[in-house]
């Protein structure tokens, strides 16, 4: 039995290179069970290379991912899959499937190869593509569906591979302002670990418990949107120029972008960059 005081997941000293390039170098973090966590950073700053050592596709040049005090590459991919499920933008994949059967492929890891699903595996998968939304379109070729009922399908997918840790890449990417809120609060409300890379700040400052900030491949904060998401580190990791205020609704940063200041060192019109 996992001990719960444990954090879930424990990130010591990752380092992976690919082309003989340090991707990544030294990442240190740990991520207490139940946290909503955004990973966030510039582009080719990282996020999608660290998420898939998270999932077991990238494996550590240096330091190791432990999940539940485990090293992760000292456990099968199936292993691994019955406690770690994923959600990536790209779709490939799927061909020729139904939205049902996307989903039903949840069940894979939990199940012994050519066992057939059971009356209760099958009322969970119907579970959760009601809990997403998608009854209706249960029976539609996956490849139809809307780019907002595809990354639904595959939160309902997560939801029937019961994960203890969701991870998440670019979620809401390509959609539109509803569905990327629908997404992350349909993640939100799952009650389980979820790590998340997204790029809208305003979006990871509404929904995210704490906030991963990695630049260059390496992490360069760890903390609440509060002491991530400041003015000085817009201004120095992202190179905009912008004020921060409080959401009236969340009360977490509300950050408005300075068009035409790109530079951290500008200022906006009549305003004090902190
Ligand atoms: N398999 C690979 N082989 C070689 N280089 C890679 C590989 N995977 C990633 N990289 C490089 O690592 C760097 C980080 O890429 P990554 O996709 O992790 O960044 P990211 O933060 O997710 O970027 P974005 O926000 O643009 O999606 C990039 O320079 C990328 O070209």
């Amino acid at each position: 039995m996992p001990n719960q005081e444990q954090p879930l997941v424990q990130v010591d000293a990752l380092g992976w290179q690919a082309d003989g390039r340090h991707i990544l170098q030294q990442i240190d973090f740990q991520i207490s069970r139940g946290t909503f966590v955004g990973l966030i950073g510039p582009n080719g700053a990282g996020k999608s290379s660290l998420l898939r050592c998270l999932y077991r596709v990238n494996k550590p040049s240096s330091g190791q991912v432990r999940l539940n005090g485990q090293n992760l590459w000292q456990h099968s991919a199936r292993t691994v899959a019955q406690q770690v499920a994923v959600v990536l933008q790209e779709t490939t994949g799927n061909f020729g499937l139904r939205l049902r059967d996307v989903v039903r492929m949840g069940l894979t890891p939990h199940k012994a190869a050519f066992a057939l699903d059971s009356h209760h595996d099958l009322q969970l998968v119907d579970d959760a593509i009601e809990q997403v939304g998608l009854t209706a379109l249960a029976q539609q070729p996956f490849e139809h569906l809307s780019g907002g009922e595809k990354q639904r399908a595959l939160i309902a997918r997560a939801i029937v591979q019961r994960p203890k840790l969701l991870l998440m890449d670019e979620p809401t990417n390509h959609l539109d302002v509803r569905y990327q809120i629908q997404v992350l609060e349909l993640a939100k409300h799952l009650g389980i670990t979820v790590i998340a890379s997204i790029h809208d700040l305003n979006l990871a400052s509404a929904f995210c418990d704490q906030l991963l900030l990695i630049d260059q491949g390496k992490l360069i904060g760890q903390g609440t949107p509060d002491e991530i998401l400041t003015e000085r580190m817009l201004g120095e990791v992202f190179g905009v120029c912008s004020s921060i205020d409080q959401h009236p609704d969340h009360g977490h940063p509300r950050i408005t972008y300075h068009y035409g200041y790109l530079t951290a060192n500008n200022k906006p019109p009549g305003g004090d960059h902190a």
